[in-house]
């Protein structure tokens, strides 16, 4: 099998380029104009395909997650790594069902040098992104995260004919934890029922702290049945369970409002329609689930 491995290192050979349309220039502010690491990946990949014959394209960065990937793993591969210093930028992945000629591995070191400013760039930008979106106290998804993923969900929902409901959860009289115990004292009650919530819940990047003391969880694929069974534990073993304040066991309790999405409702009705299951759990005494019609 082919592999060059580690190539953090690569020469530039602007005669290389054998298609016009990716001369050096050209190429690099193709790849510069973007941020988006998925437009990045594409371009790089439709310019590539231009100058080196492989079936199938992988890029993966395993610290952010992100992948790319055209085509399907062939035996011979040409792999590297990407970096930019001790920076780790991905590794790429090309493959074929015969062996790379030299001529290839030689364009193909070349044209990467182009991407790897760009490459730097785009992982910059997007992991600014993705901390603007969690919550620095819970660590969870934050609201403005939690509105996107609602909008994609409820499409995702409506396109496949999927069940999707909305859980509302609120700490009960949480003001007075923070007036007892200081507000330090309530920080760390948010970041404890924040880690019970995703022990109960284990897809967490679908649990948001929307605000103060009020969390949502979104839950694909869950009809309204389900979604209160999970409201049920939820608000079972928050009240089970004391909270450690101070060396004090202190019980919490909280109240949910569930909806389950219906037809072509939009994402503020669903939402709406548990925030008033919400209130109506206060306005009963709180520690209880109560749903949407
Ligand atoms: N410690 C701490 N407190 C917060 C934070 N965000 C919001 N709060 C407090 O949460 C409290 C919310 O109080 P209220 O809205 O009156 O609600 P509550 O006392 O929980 O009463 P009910 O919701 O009606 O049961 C306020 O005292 C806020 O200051 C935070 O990040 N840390």
């Amino acid at each position: 099998m082919q592999n060059a491995l580690n190539q953090s290192i690569i020469s530039l050979d602007a005669n290389s380029f054998k298609d016009p349309k990716s001369h050096p220039l050209q190429l690099s502010f193709i790849l510069q104009s973007t941020l988006n690491l998925y437009e990045l990946m594409k371009r790089f990949h439709q310019e590539l395909k231009n100058l080196v014959n492989y079936q199938s394209f992988n890029y993966h960065h395993a610290e952010s997650k992100n992948k790319f990937e055209v085509g399907k793993l062939q035996y011979y591969q040409a792999r590297y790594q990407l970096k930019i210093e001790n920076t780790s930028l991905g590794e790429i992945v090309l493959s074929k069902n015969i062996a790379f000629t030299q001529e290839e591995i030689h364009t193909l070191e070349n044209i990467l040098v182009f991407l790897l400013m760009p490459l730097r760039n785009a992982l910059a930008y997007e992991h600014a992104i993705r901390l603007s979106m969690i919550d620095p106290l819970t660590h969870l998804c934050n609201r403005q995260a939690f509105d996107m993923t609602l909008q994609r969900e409820i499409e995702f929902a409506k396109r496949h004919q999927n069940n999707l409901s909305l859980l509302i959860v609120d700490i009960d009289f949480f003001k007075q934890i923070n007036d007892t115990y200081g507000h330090q004292a309530g920080d760390l009650v948010l970041v404890e029922f924040a880690e019970r919530l995703r022990q109960i819940h284990r897809q967490s990047d679908m649990i948001f702290r929307y605000g103060g003391e009020e969390f949502t969880l979104i839950l694909a694929h869950t009809e309204h049945k389900g979604a209160v069974q999970v409201a049920e534990r939820i608000c079972q073993k928050t009240a089970e369970i004391p909270f450690i304040i101070k060396q004090r066991n202190v019980t919490i309790t909280v109240s949910i409002g569930v909806s389950t999405h219906q037809g072509a409702e939009s994402n503020q009705k669903l939402f709406s329609r548990a925030d008033i299951a919400l209130y109506t759990a206060k306005a009963a005494g709180r520690n209880q689930v109560k749903c949407s019609n």
